[in-house]
């Protein structure tokens, strides 16, 4: 057994310390003012949400307890699960311990295979873990144990183990919707001996997979794990799992939201934007070109997927990450001079496009990650968000077993009509 319940035991009694300390200090302290203009505004700015897994800061990107994105990048995803959960890496003989813990309990159900076969053939990838998630949550303990009657006090550590449950079919199921929706529905067995990147590798089956593909993927699983609270995704799993649904529910519910183009499905969109450019400008693509192209695509009312942020206000480290990956694999693939050409030119476009309206002009991660997987010829655009959604339940399941595990409660913030916003206004 990995220590991994200890330290996130201990981690949780260091977070409740400070909350203590916190509450001591000044629970009634004004942390941020919400206007009228943030209630219309999808809340963007409105400091609301407390979450310890991990923080983005608007001019150095996501950080996870004290590392940055460029100080985690190099680690396996599953030592980013335990630093998510804990705060802190593990020690080395962790990876093997934990791998023993989760080979045995890597077994996709039967019900679930027959489930996914039996879709329509367009159903997107997405849908398919989704549903694939939703189908096992007649498996989930935290259920089975909050029937019998539990205390609040145990919850995290049923969720966690739905947390363990779900993390080591993802490799599986997530490989197994590619193999079944775009190749021949055979599947590859899982190797025991495979870390969980190195297993969803080699599972998908793709020709040209090796050791380059199975780093990209270790690299994939770990930039998109988790980007504090507030995303769409994190917050809708969040908000489901706080009315105590359990793990199986809130994973379904947010990779429903990663699925939208807006935020997981840019990675999909980038790149049907990029070999647009490619089928229309071919190899000798000028600046000049992808200006034209840029601003056709705004005047015909469409964002430009991969680049903006409601958060960060700089190039997305993420960005950088894959940027540097692609410099040394893929310096030679015209979908990563694409990516490159678009960043030279898209943010002093957005920088000043209808009056400087848009408030991150850089690039997300989104903007390269695509061109990459598409040089290693995974060439089904459609399945990368799913790719997005296996790293992102990591962050699901740690956001969640933290929360459950310092008591936070049901969330339901007020909501009010234009009428009472109206009365309010003639009040001043
Ligand atoms: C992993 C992730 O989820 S990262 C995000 C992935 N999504 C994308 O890359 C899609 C393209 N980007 C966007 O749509 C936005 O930048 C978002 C959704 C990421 C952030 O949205 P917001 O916080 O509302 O951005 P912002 O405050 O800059 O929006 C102001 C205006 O600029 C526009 N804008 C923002 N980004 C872009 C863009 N890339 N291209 C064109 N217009 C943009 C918005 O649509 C909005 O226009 P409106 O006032 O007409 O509605
Ligand atoms: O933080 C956000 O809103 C979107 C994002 O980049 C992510 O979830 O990875």
């Amino acid at each position: 057994m990995s220590n991994l319940k200890e330290e996130i035991r201990n981690n949780l009694n260091k977070l409740q310390d400070e909350i203590n300390f916190i509450f001591a200090q000044g629970r009634d302290t004004v942390l941020s003012e919400v206007t009228v203009g943030q209630v219309y505004g999808g809340m963007r700015g409105l400091t609301a949400l407390a979450c310890n897994t991990s923080y983005v800061d608007p001019y150095s990107g996501l950080h996870i307890g004290e590392y940055t994105t460029e100080d985690f990048s190099s680690r396996l995803p599953e030592e980013i699960f335990f630093l998510l959960c804990t705060g802190k890496f593990p020690e080395s003989d962790f990876i093997g311990k934990f791998r023993e813990d989760l080979n045995q309990r890597t077994s996709v159900p039967e019900y679930t295979w027959n489930l996914l076969r039996t879709l329509p053939k367009d159903t997107h990838p997405m849908t398919m873990l989704s549903l694939g998630i939703l189908s096992m949550e007649k498996e989930s303990v935290f259920k089975k144990e909050y029937q019998k009657g539990i205390q609040k006090s145990q919850y995290w550590e049923y969720t966690l183990e739905d947390a363990l449950n779900v993390i080591a079919k993802l490799p599986e199921l997530a490989a197994g919707i590619y193999r079944i929706r775009f190749g021949d529905g055979n599947l590859i067995p899982h190797n025991p001996d495979l870390d969980w990147a190195g297993n969803l590798a080699n599972m998908l089956g793709l020709p040209n997979s090796g050791k380059d593909f199975s780093e990209l993927i270790r690299l994939y699983l770990v930039l998109h794990c988790d980007h504090e609270g507030g995303n769409v995704s994190a917050f809708t799993s969040r908000v489901v799992n706080s009315a105590l649904s359990d793990l199986y529910y809130a994973i379904s519910a947010g990779l429903n939201g990663l699925a939208g183009p807006l935020h997981g499905l840019a990675n999909q969109e980038c790149l049907k934007f990029i070999l647009k450019i490619d089928d229309r400008y071919g190899d000798s693509l000028t600046e000049e070109e992808v200006r034209k192209y840029v601003f056709e695509t705004l005047d015909s009312g469409k964002v430009i997927p991969g680049y903006g942020h409601a958060v960060l206000r700089v190039t997305d480290p993420r960005f950088t990450a894959f940027m540097k990956f692609g410099d040394t694999y893929c310096a030679e693939n015209n979908c990563f001079k694409i990516t490159k050409k678009l960043f030279a030119v898209v943010p002093g476009i957005l920088k000043t496009y209808k009056g400087g309206k848009v408030a991150n002009p850089w690039p997300n991660v989104d903007a390269v990650s695509g061109s990459l997987l598409y040089n290693f010829g995974l060439d089904q655009f459609d399945y990368y968000t799913v790719l997005f959604g296996v790293s992102r339940i990591l962050g699901f399941c740690a956001q969640n077993i933290l929360a459950l595990g310092l008591g936070q409660p049901i969330i339901r913030p007020k909501s009010v009509t234009n009428k009472w916003i109206i009365d309010k206004l003639r009040e001043r």
